[in-house]
C-alpha cells in the first residue's frame, strides 16, 4: 500500500517538476532568441533554431521528469541493499555485488560513446528539418522548376543518414543491456554456487540463501536502470549544453543599462562616416557614409542590386551596429537610447511582407495592437487598401496568413505600408517597398504619404526612378558609397550615374519635370 501510495506521489511530483522546468526554459529560450541580433539570425538556421527548442528541451524535460527522482531512488536502494547483503554475509555480499562495478564501467564507456553519437544524430535531424522547412517555405520554386524527384532524393538522403546514425545508437545501446544481463547472471550463478556450499557446511540456513537471492533480484532492476539513467544524464549533457550556450548568449544589440528614451523634437538626422561589414563578409557593404536630413524632407536612395542601400536602412533602425561612425537623431547617438524607443521612432517597411495568421485588422495593427478601427482604416486608406478590403465579404475581420485568403505580391506590400504608417513614427524608410505595386497606385500612395510628411523623415529606396524622383535629395550609391547626391534635376544636369540610370529607364528626350510632378 505504502508503495503504490508513494510511487503516485514520486510520479506526480516528477512529472510536475520536469514539466515546469520545460515551461520556464521553453520561455528563457524563446525569450533569446526574440533579442539575439540579426548577425545571429542570419548565421544560424531557423531550423537548427526549432531543434533546439523542441528536442533538446525535451531531453531536459526528460530528465528531470524520469532520470533525477531515479537517481535518488537508485542511489537509496543499492545502498541500503548493499549495506544488508555485505552486513548478513561477508562473502556472499561482495559476490553479490560483484556485478555493480561492472556494471558502472560499462555505463560509463557507454555514455561517452552515446554522448558523442547524440550530438550527431542532433545535426542530422537539424539537417532533416532545415530541408523540410526550405521545402515547405519553397513550394512554389519546387513546382515551377518541376523538382520534386530532386527534393524528395534530398529528404530520401538525409533520412538515411539520420536512420543509419539512430542504428547505431541502439546497437551500443543493446549491447550495453546484455552484457549488464550477462554480468548480473554471472553473478547469481556465483551467489548460488558458494551459498549452496556454506548452506550444506551449515554456515547459512536456506532462509537466508533465499532472502539473499530475493534481494539481488529485487537490486537488480535499479542497477539495470543504471544504462537508462547514463543515457538519460548522456543525452542531457550535451542537450543541455547546447540549450545553454544559446541561453547564456549576450544579445549584440541591445539598450545599455539605464539607457534613457529617445527625444525627438526637431527631427534631425545625421548619419556620420558610416561603415559595415556583415561578419565574415569579404568585401565591406557601407563604406564612409555621411549625409543628413531634417524633419519634412524626402531622401531617395538608388543604386545597383548590392550596393548597399538595405544595410543603410537596417543600421538606421540599429538592426546591427557599425564598425566606424554614428547616426545621431536630434544630437542622441542611436546607441544611447533605448532600442524600444528607436524602433518606435525608426520603422522600415520590409520588401517581404510577413502575414500573420489572423484577421487583416490584427495584421495592419502588429505593431500598434490597441489601434482603433479607425486608424487601421487610416492608416490601409492611405497605402491604397481600403478599397480592396472593403470588397473582401468579412472586410477588416477576413483572415489571412497560411490559412487565410492569399494575398497578392502588391497587396503584401501595400498591407506593409499600412502597417508602418498606422505607426506614424519619425523616421520611415520604404526599402524596395513599392516593387510590386504597380506604377498608378504607387503615386496615389505617394500622394496620401506626402500628405503627412512634414511630420517626418521619409527615406525612400527604390529600383524605379518614377518612385523617387521627387524626393528632396537623392543620393546614389554604389559599391557601399554614395557616389552622386542631388535633385532629380541637379542630377541629371550632372549627367552621371543617375542621368544614365533616368535614360535608361525613361529613353533620351522626356522632360524630367514631367515625371518629378
Ligand atoms: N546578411 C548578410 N550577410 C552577409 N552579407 C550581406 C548580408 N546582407 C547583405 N549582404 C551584402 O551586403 C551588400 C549590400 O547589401 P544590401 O542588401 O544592403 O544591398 P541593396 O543595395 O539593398 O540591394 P538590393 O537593391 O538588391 O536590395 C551586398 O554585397 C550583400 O551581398
Amino acid at each position: 500500500m505504502l508503495r503504490g501510495f508513494f510511487t503516485t506521489l514520486q510520479n506526480y511530483f516528477s512529472e510536475y517538476v520536469g514539466h515546469q522546468t520545460a515551461y520556464a526554459l521553453r520561455l528563457a529560450y524563446y525569450d533569446r532568441i526574440q533579442n539575439l541580433s540579426f548577425e545571429f539570425h542570419n548565421r544560424m538556421h531557423s531550423g537548427d533554431l526549432i531543434t533546439l527548442g523542441m528536442l533538446d528541451l525535451e531531453a531536459v524535460r526528460m530528465f528531470f521528469s524520469t532520470g533525477l527522482i531515479r537517481l535518488i531512488l537508485l542511489t537509496l536502494l543499492i545502498g541500503l541493499g548493499g549495506y544488508m547483503l555485505l552486513s548478513t554475509s561477508l562473502t556472499l555480499g561482495l559476490l553479490a555485488l560483484s556485478f555493480v562495478p561492472f556494471v558502472a564501467w560499462r555505463s560509463s564507456v557507454t555514455q561517452l560513446r552515446l554522448r558523442g553519437t547524440w550530438l550527431e544524430l542532433q545535426d542530422r535531424l537539424s539537417d532533416l528539418s532545415r530541408v523540410m522547412e526550405e521545402n515547405l517555405s519553397s513550394t512554389r520554386v519546387v513546382r515551377a522548376f518541376g523538382a520534386q524527384p530532386y527534393e524528395m532524393e534530398k529528404y530520401h538522403a538525409v533520412s538515411a543518414r539520420a536512420l543509419t546514425l539512430a542504428h547505431d545508437r541502439v546497437g551500443i545501446r543493446v549491447r550495453n543491456t546484455s552484457a549488464m544481463t550477462f554480468s548480473f547472471l554471472i553473478a547469481m550463478g556465483l551467489v548460488l554456487w558458494v551459498g549452496g556450499g556454506m548452506v550444506r557446511s551449515g554456515e547459512i540456513t536456506v532462509g537466508t540463501l533465499t532472502s539473499f537471492l530475493t534481494f539481488m533480484t529485487i537490486l537488480q532492476m535499479p542497477v539495470r536502470q543504471l544504462g537508462m539513467l547514463v543515457n538519460s544524464f548522456a543525452r542531457t549533457a550535451t542537450c543541455g549544453e547546447r540549450l545553454f550556450a544559446l541561453l547564456d548568449l549576450e544579445p549584440a544589440i541591445s539598450s545599455r543599462t539605464g539607457a534613457p528614451d529617445l527625444k525627438v523634437e526637431q527631427g534631425r538626422l545625421v548619419v556620420e562616416d558610416l561603415t559595415y561589414s556583415y561578419p565574415d563578409a569579404e568585401r565591406t557593404s557601407l563604406d564612409g557614409i555621411s549625409f543628413e536630413a531634417r524633419r519634412g524632407e524626402t531622401i531617395g536612395l538608388i543604386g545597383p542590386p548590392g550596393s548597399g542601400k538595405s544595410t543603410l536602412a537596417h543600421l538606421i533602425a540599429r538592426y546591427h551596429n557599425p564598425d566606424r561612425g554614428r547616426i545621431l537623431i536630434d544630437g542622441q547617438d542611436i546607441r544611447d537610447v533605448s532600442l524600444g524607443s528607436l524602433r518606435r521612432a525608426v520603422v522600415v517597411t520590409q520588401q517581404d511582407s510577413f502575414l500573420f495568421t489572423t484577421s487583416l485588422e490584427n495584421n495592419i495593427a502588429y505593431g500598434d495592437p490597441r489601434a482603433t478601427r479607425e486608424a487601421v482604416r487610416r492608416a490601409s486608406d492611405r497605402a491604397e487598401l481600403d478599397q480592396f478590403v472593403a470588397g473582401l465579404p468579412d472586410g477588416y475581420e477576413t483572415a489571412v496568413g497560411e490559412r487565410g485568403v492569399s494575398l497578392s505580391g502588391g497587396q503584401r506590400q501595400r498591407m506593409n505600408i499600412a502597417r508602418s504608417l498606422l505607426l506614424d513614427p519619425e523616421i520611415l524608410v520604404f526599402d524596395d517597398s513599392t516593387a510590386a505595386i504597380d506604377a498608378g497606385t504607387e503615386a496615389r500612395i505617394r500622394k496620401a504619404v506626402t500628405a503627412t510628411a512634414d511630420d517626418r523623415i521619409t527615406i525612400i529606396i527604390a529600383h524605379r526612378l518614377s518612385s523617387l524622383m521627387h524626393a528632396d535629395r537623392i543620393l546614389v550609391m554604389e559599391d557601399g558609397r554614395i557616389v552622386e547626391t542631388g535633385t532629380h534635376a541637379a542630377l541629371l544636369a550632372l549627367g552621371g550615374r543617375y542621368a544614365a540610370l533616368h535614360e535608361l529607364q525613361f529613353g533620351a528626350g522626356t522632360a524630367p519635370e514631367t515625371e518629378a510632378e
